[in-house]
This record gives C-alpha cells, structure tokens and sequence, in this order.
C-alpha cells in the first residue's frame, strides 16, 4: 500500500525539529483519531499541535519518584532547556486558531511559527496518595462542572489509548488519580477513574465542538505507577483553549482510510500480561509462524516492554514511507467486531473501560460462561443467519457487561482473557446450540461412561474432521496469520483464526458426536474418511412441521372411535382378537410380535413399489404436481402409486404404548436387533489407539464391545462413490425392520414448486436433499384441493433420513405409509423399513422413485451413482427394458411387468420407449 503522502510530510516536518518518526508515529494515530481525521487541523502552522501533543506526551513520562521528589516540578517544563528549539505544546481547540495562547512562552524556530507550551499549575503538586474511598468521596464532594484548569488535562489523560482485554490490575491503577492532600483546594483534590467525573467536568459556558466527548482526548502516556498508588494527572493553566475532546465512539483509525475493519484480515490478539509489563498493548497481529514475521505482527508486538507502553515498530531504521506504510497497517483497523458503542472490540481494545469507576476484568470463565449463556438464550435455535460476527460482537458486550458490574467484588485478579480457538468454539458454537463440550476439554466429547476409552484417537479423528482451515495449530501459508494456538496456561496469545467460521462449519464441529443433537433416543454421529466436508446444516426435528399452508388437522375429534381401539389392554398384537386398527391390513397387524414388518405383507409392497401393476396406479385429472407449476399448459398426470399402508395405534387407543403395533412412533430404537453395539464407532474413533476388547460384539464384525455405550445404531459417513453423504447401519439389520421415518416440512406441492424454483435459481437452501410427495391417496377422493397435496421436505427441517441416498429398484430400504393420528388420507407418515436383511456397515438406501428421463421432473436430478445393476440412468435407448428382465432372470421379478406392456413402441423399432400412462 502506498504510503499516505501526509504521513510522510507530517514525518518529515517533525524530523525538521527533531522528533523521531517512532515519536510522531502513535500521537498523530491519535489527534487524527481526536479530530476526526483532520489533517488540515493538524497540518496548519507547520504541525504545530502534533508538536505540542508529542511534547505534552514526553511531559507525561517525567518519572513519577523525580516528581514525587519535587513537587515544585511537576508543573514545569524542565526539558524546556535541554532543548530549547521544541515548540510549546499546545493544544488547539478547534475554531480557535490564532488566538493567543496565555501560556505561549517560546516559539519554534524549527517549526516556523510560534509554539506555545502550556505551564502546568503550581497546584498539581502529587504530594500524597490517597486511598481509592477516599478519592471516591472526594469525587463525591465536587458534582457539577469544575475549572477548565481541572479537566483540561484530565482530558488529556483520559483512557483514549485502547484499554485491551488483556489489560491486568495495573492500567486500572495508573488509571486512578487523586490530588496530592495537602496542597490542593477541595476543588482540585479529586480523583477519578476515567471519564465518569470528566462529564460534570465541562464547563457549561464552554462551547465546545460538536465532536466533543469528555472520554477520549489524545492519548498521553500514563506514568507507569505501582499499584494501588495514586496520582494526580498535570493540569493546564486556566485559558480559554479547551481540548478538542474525541468522538468516544465508534473506534475508527485514520491510517489508512481503506484499512478499515476487515474481517478476513488477521485478528489482533492480546497478550495479557500479569506482569503489568505491556499491558494495553494491542498485541499482534498472528503470523502463525512462531516469531511473528510478519510486519503486521511485529508493528505492534515486538515492543511490549518498552517503557513508553505505546506500541511503536520494532524497526527503528524503517524510512519515511515504510513507515508511512506501516502506519496504514495500523492494527487499530484490524479489530473484527466490537460492542453496540464500540467500547470493547475484538482487536482488543476497549477504549473507555478503563476509567470507569467499577471497571474489573472479568476472568476468562466469567467470559465464557456469560457468553455461553448470552448463546442460549439468543441462539437456542439454529439459526441460518447465525453470524460468528455477531457472536463476537455480543461476546464484546459480555465482557462489558461484566467489566463494569458494581456487584463484582473483586478486581484483583487479572486473568489471562484468552480464550483458545477449541475455548471459542466450545463456549460459542456449543453453548449457542445448546450441546455438549462445556465443562469438557474438547466441545465434542466422546461420551464413553465408563471411562475405559481412550480419546485420543477421538482428538485425532476430530482434529481430521475440521476443515482444514480451521485445524489447529496450522502454520499454513500467508493466508494463515490468524491462526496461533498456545495453551492460555501459559499466557499465550489470544488466538482469534482470521478465518470466519460460517455457521455450518461450527455446527458441523460440534454435531459430530450426535447428528441428531439429542432429538433422538439414540446418537448418530457422522464420519467423513474421505475429505474434510461436514455436513450441511438443518434443524434437526423428530416430528414433521408444517412450513406454511398445508391442511393437516391434528384434531382428537376428528379420530372416529370405530377407527381405534378403545378396549384394548396392553399389547394388541398378543390379544387373542384382532382389534379394529388391524382392519385395514385385511385383519392381520403389519408388525410381527419382534417389531419387524410381516414377511407377506413387506413383499405385497416391495413388489407394488418396484414395478407397479396397473390397478396400483392412479392417475389424476387435474394432477396437483403439474397444477403447481403454474403452467400454461396443464400435462397430463404421471401416474401415481396407491401404496399398502401400516395403520398404528395411537391416543385414542386404550392399548400399552409398548404396543406391538406401535413400532414408528416410538421413532428410532432398533431395539429389535436385541445388543446394541457401537463397535465400530468406537473402532473409527480408536484406530490408532489400542483398545483392549471387554467381551465380543455377537451383531457385529467388529470384535470390540464398549459397554454401557450410548446406543448409536445408524451412522452418517461421507459415502466414497460421490454421492455425498450417506446413512448407514453399525449393526445387522434383520429383514421388515424399521429404521427410521421420513421427517421434514410439510409443504403444499405449490410452496414445494416455489421452493424448487428458488433453489434453482440459486437463491437458497440445500440443493442436496429430496422432497417426499405424499401422493398415495391422490386420486381417491377425485380432485384434490391445492392445500390437501402435500409433500415432505427436508431441506431445512428434518432428521437423519435426509441422508438416506437413492438407489435404483434394488435398495435395501423401503418406504411405507403409516397413518396414526390423522385418519386423513392426504396426510401420513412415510417409514423406512428394511427390504432385507442389511449387514453392519452397509449404506440404507431407498428407491426415490425418479424418472431420470424425465425433464420436467420437480427437483433437479443428480447423476445416479447408485451402483445398482438396474440402475435407471444409464443412457441406453433399452435399458429399461434390459433391467427388466434382467431383473426377472435373477429372480427379482416374478413376472412381466405391468409397464412393459404398455409399450407404444416395440423393440423392433431399435429404440423402446414405453408409457406407463396408458392414458
Ligand atoms: C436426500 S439427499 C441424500 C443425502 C446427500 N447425499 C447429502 O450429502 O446430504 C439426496 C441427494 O443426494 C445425492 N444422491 C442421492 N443418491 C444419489 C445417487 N444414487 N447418486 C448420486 N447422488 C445421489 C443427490 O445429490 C441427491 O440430490
């Protein structure tokens, strides 16, 4: 970036008089900063006012025992003679230009006008120190504004300098001062704490500019001080030129004007420091190479223990421009987020916390905790526009919250505030979505109760499972600045990743352990082998929602009694009759007594699904599917499936919930398969650690038993074949067993419609997912109204069947309606059971049912991947009609199906094409 040519002319013009660039470079960061990027303020009379303000800092610096030891001085200028040619401070109220001084004493041949130097009063003598109750009450004693000659250069020690989170005990120390006791009047023996006292302060015939605030003024160095003493800041003669009091608020820096808050740009990072040494210091920007390299990094990190406290370059020979350059590196535009009033910020500064009166530092815990809560409460919900920006803005104003806490007793400790990369995740992500890691050491425990395990193939795997920009202790490339991990044991820096974390990588970190984030009775987790993606974020949801206008009536009134069983007792299917809720399976449960679907009845609908006889399809009139498209021209129905139905018990039944037919509502439990196992879980988590085998795993090939482990039956894996994610069993699944239901938004096919058409065009959501079309009972009950066509999406809302990837007619997974508490035919539950007996390890699939040539077709196809020998997209003119019969040689088929025989064309032709529309 090229050098600001005013940087550079204000540079040289001190060096005129010889003021070195280090010297110019932070007091004119801060009269920009106090005028408001002014230059023309700052430049006129040949810099005059900068002059005068890096005077007025070296007078701040006068040792404090030289003056303790002669009061007399503390008002002089006993430089004034060592060198003679400096120009009098001054500072310039604004408007006010060319009045004279009444402290003008000397002039600056160097600077080519008169300077002025202020005398100090005679009454700021420090002859005392006073007790922090007792200055308390001495601020007390003087309400309502007090003389020019108080303020004027209280001003000009208030906390402008950035008070940073890594601030200790001593900046609130050396930001105390109370009037030496036994030489000031009462009106001067006061003593303050930042910028609280300094509102009274002003004059009210003062007229001062619009820019005015009492809390910043240029920043002076405060003398070093030990703690707990006390001292009053020098103070100006009464005249008529009141300071330029600086916006308080918002924190923005002159250098350069492009730099401005940018939030890919590397953090600041602070270095508390219990030592008192480089307190205050913006820390550096983090290279991620251990010695700090980078310029930016060393600009404000390589001097912490220099006396002056005010960050300077650590390259002292830099030349004008490099300076220059530097100066608009300035960290100060490097602060990511900040409080409403910009108080605290992210770059760590927080510019007027120092002086308030019952200011402490919150200890990181305080920090985290407040902020853990400041999530749940806000953020209880996954929210799609979760913003980590804002995160970090709402974690600015916890620290406020809790620095300026009256109730907060103590302000001794000054705890190390830094919160580590794992510390952020855990006390934000986590707590803003409500999940596991607070109090642990890792925001993903592994939740082994009984110890034996060990984790650390779990940090392992987790640290693989990050995105790569997020895995810590990264040294990268350039573009890793941000990143640097140490243990905040050590008082290590602050590590804020230049990288912004989106919502989905947060979620995604610390879902790993459980998909469903407690929804359900059971965990998934999800593992990715292959890459570092995570998965997509939704809500997790164990019921099906209504988004919007869907006509799906939950009413206990509208269940007619002959529809349940109110007589029952206990568990139907053992009564020794069959009750009504059976009757529309012609007499016979669909369950068996172990909970999996009768062989018979699993067949009818497996047959049905795969290639439907003609008396299984419908066809509308008016098909709701093509009504939504809006279309000018209505096509003609495709054809719907009437499907086999399950129908459950459910609240008006007088049966037990244990119910044998109550198998979906009780959701995920696969208690069917009798030994729960996570082995290889526990296996994918441990590879590379030894575990030691308690007992044998009989369900599963991996010879690992963890008891008393969280049952995790299913597990969603990023599948290598390129279909994305995919859902999969850790344990042998018998045939007819249920797996999961298909849980989603409820949507009128019209709102399904304007969904898709926005996702095509780009606008949002998951392009990953597959609407359900609750289609069954279409043409039943002749047209349907636009509100009675429902479908399913899973897009936003769902649960872990969204991942259940398609698979051309052979797939291991089918879906079955199940009515339970609607006996509306438009609406049912749609239930995942097993077509076969599926092994440990093996992806669930389901047949999506797609016409790949079909290029109306609702949502946008994918290319099919499935693998299935009768895989359906594959581009042969016969293919279909091959797979037929393929299928029909294996056994697959028992007979010539429906759809063959309504070909419009026969094979002689050298192309099949058939209909199953026989309209
Ligand atoms: C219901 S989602 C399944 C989960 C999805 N794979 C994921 O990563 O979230 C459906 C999407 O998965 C992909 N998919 C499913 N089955 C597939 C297959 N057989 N071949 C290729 N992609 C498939 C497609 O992108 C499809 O839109």
């Amino acid at each position: 970036m090229a050098p600001n040519p005013r940087v550079t002319k204000a540079f040289r013009a001190m060096k005129a008089i010889g003021i070195t660039e280090n010297k110019v470079k932070p007091v004119l960061k801060r009269l920009l900063k106090l005028y408001d990027k002014n230059w023309e303020l700052i430049e006129e009379e040949n810099y005059r006012v900068l002059a005068d303000a890096i005077f007025d800092e070296d007078d701040s610096q006068v040792p404090e025992d030289k003056e303790n030891a002669n009061g007399e001085n503390f008002g002089e200028e006993p430089e004034v003679h060592d060198e003679p040619e400096r120009p009098l401070k001054r500072l310039r109220l604004r408007g006010q230009e060319g009045q004279p001084s009444s402290s003008l004493n000397n002039s600056s041949p160097g600077v080519g006008g008169p300077s002025l130097k202020k005398p100090k009063l005679e009454n700021e003598e420090p002859l005392g120190k006073h007790s922090l109750p007792q200055s308390q009450d001495m601020r007390k004693s003087q309400p309502g504004p007090v003389s020019p000659q108080n303020h004027t250069r209280n001003m000009g020690k208030q906390p402008a300098s950035p008070i940073h989170l890594g601030a200790n005990a001593s900046s609130n120390a050396s930001s105390e001062r109370t009037l030496p006791s036994d030489s000031q009047s009462p009106q001067v023996r006061h003593s303050y704490k930042g910028k609280e006292p300094l509102i009274p302060q002003v004059s009210p015939r003062e007229k001062r500019p619009i820019m005015e605030r009492p809390s910043h003024a240029v920043r002076f160095k405060d003398p070093v001080m030990d703690p707990g003493s006390v001292r009053l800041p020098k103070q100006k003669a009464p005249d008529s030129h009141a300071l330029i009091i600086p916006k308080d608020e918002p924190f923005t820096d002159d250098f350069p004007p492009d730099n401005l808050p940018c939030y890919e740009a590397p953090i600041a990072v602070i270095r508390p420091d219990s030592s008192g040494k480089g307190d205050n210091v913006v820390r550096s920007v983090s290279t991620g190479k251990p010695d700090d390299q980078d310029p930016r990094a060393s600009h404000f990190g390589a001097e912490e223990d220099r006396s002056d406290n005010i960050p300077v370059s650590s390259n002292e020979t830099r030349t004008n421009s490099e300076l220059a350059a530097v100066l608009e590196e300035s960290p100060a535009n490097l602060e990511i987020a900040s409080s409403s009033l910009g108080e605290v910020k992210i770059s760590l500064s927080c510019n007027s916390m120092i002086g308030r009166p019952n200011f402490h530092m919150p200890s990181q815990d305080e920090l985290l905790k407040s902020m853990q809560e400041k999530c749940l409460r806000s953020y209880k919900i996954l929210d799609p526009n979760f913003s980590v920006m804002q995160m970090l803005k709402d974690m600015c104003e916890c620290f406020l919250d809790l620095a300026t806490d009256s109730s907060h007793e103590s302000q001794e400790s000054l705890p190390n505030v830094s919160p580590t990369v794992s510390a952020l995740k855990r006390s934000t992500a986590c707590s803003a979505l409500g999940l596991g890691g607070i109090g642990g050491s890792n925001c993903m425990p592994v939740k082994f109760s009984n110890g034996s395990v060990d984790i650390h193939g779990f940090y392992e795997m987790a640290a693989h499972q990050f995105p790569k920009q997020l895995q810590p202790f990264s040294e990268d490339t350039e573009n890793n600045r941000g990143i640097e991990l140490r243990d905040s044991e050590s008082r290590s820096l602050v590590v804020v990743p230049q990288h912004e974390f989106t919502s989905e990588e947060l979620r995604s970190l610390i879902d790993f352990n459980d998909i469903t984030k407690g929804e359900e009775l059971i965990e998934i987790s999800w593992l990715n082998e292959i890459n570092n993606d995570c998965p997509s974020s939704f809500y997790y949801i164990t019921q099906n929602l209504v988004y919007q206008n869907a006509l799906v009536k939950f009413t206990l009134a509208q269940i007619k009694v002959e529809d349940c069983c109110p007589t029952c007792i206990g568990d139907c299917l053992s009564s020794s009759t069959v009750c009504v809720c059976a009757s529309e399976t012609g007499d016979q449960f669909a369950y068996t007594s172990e909970g999996l679907i009768r062989e018979d009845f699993l067949e009818d609908c497996i047959s049905m699904t795969r290639d439907p006889p003609r008396q299984c399809l419908s066809y509308c009139k008016a098909c709701p599917l093509e009504r939504s498209k809006n279309d000018e021209i209505l096509e003609p129905c495709k054809g719907h499936l009437k499907r086999k139905y399950i129908k459950e018990c459910w609240s008006k039944c007088a049966c037990h919930k244990r119910c044998g037919n109550r198998v979906v509502q009780r959701g995920i439990r696969c208690k069917l398969q009798g030994s729960i196992c996570r082995c290889y879980l526990a296996f994918a988590m441990h590879k590379d650690t030894i575990i030691i085998p308690k007992n044998l795993c009989t369900s599963c090939q991996f010879h690992v038993h963890l008891p008393e482990l969280i049952d995790c039956v299913h597990q969603v894996f990023f599948t290598p074949e390129g279909k994305g994610w995919g859902l999969r069993t850790l344990e042998k699944l018998p045939k007819g067993a249920f797996v999961c239901e298909f849980i989603g938004e409820i949507l009128t096919n019209k709102e399904l419609h304007e969904r898709n058409t926005q996702r095509t065009r780009g606008n949002s959501g998951d392009r990953h997912t597959y609407p359900v079309i609750l289609d069954a009972y279409w043409c039943l009950k002749g047209a349907l109204k636009e509100e009675e066509a429902l479908c399913l999406d899973a897009s936003f809302y769902g649960n872990v069947a969204r991942f259940i990837n398609h698979r051309c007619l052979d797939a291991n997974l089918i879906e079955i309606p199940v009515k339970m508490e609607t006996p509306d035919h438009h609406y049912y539950h749609l239930a995942f059971f097993t077509t076969r007996e599926v092994n440990a390890l093996e992806e669930l699939t389901w047949d999506y049912g797609i016409d790949f040539d079909d290029n109306d077709h609702p949502v946008e196809l994918f290319r099919c991947l499935c693998g299935s020998k009768f895989c359906r997209n594959m581009k042969r003119p016969s293919s279909k009609f091959v797979r037929i019969f393929m299928m029909l040689m294996v056994g697959q088929l028992r007979e010539l199906p429906f759809s063959l025989k309504c070909c419009t064309q026969l094979i002689s032709t050298g192309s099949l094409e058939y209909s199953n529309n026989p309209n």
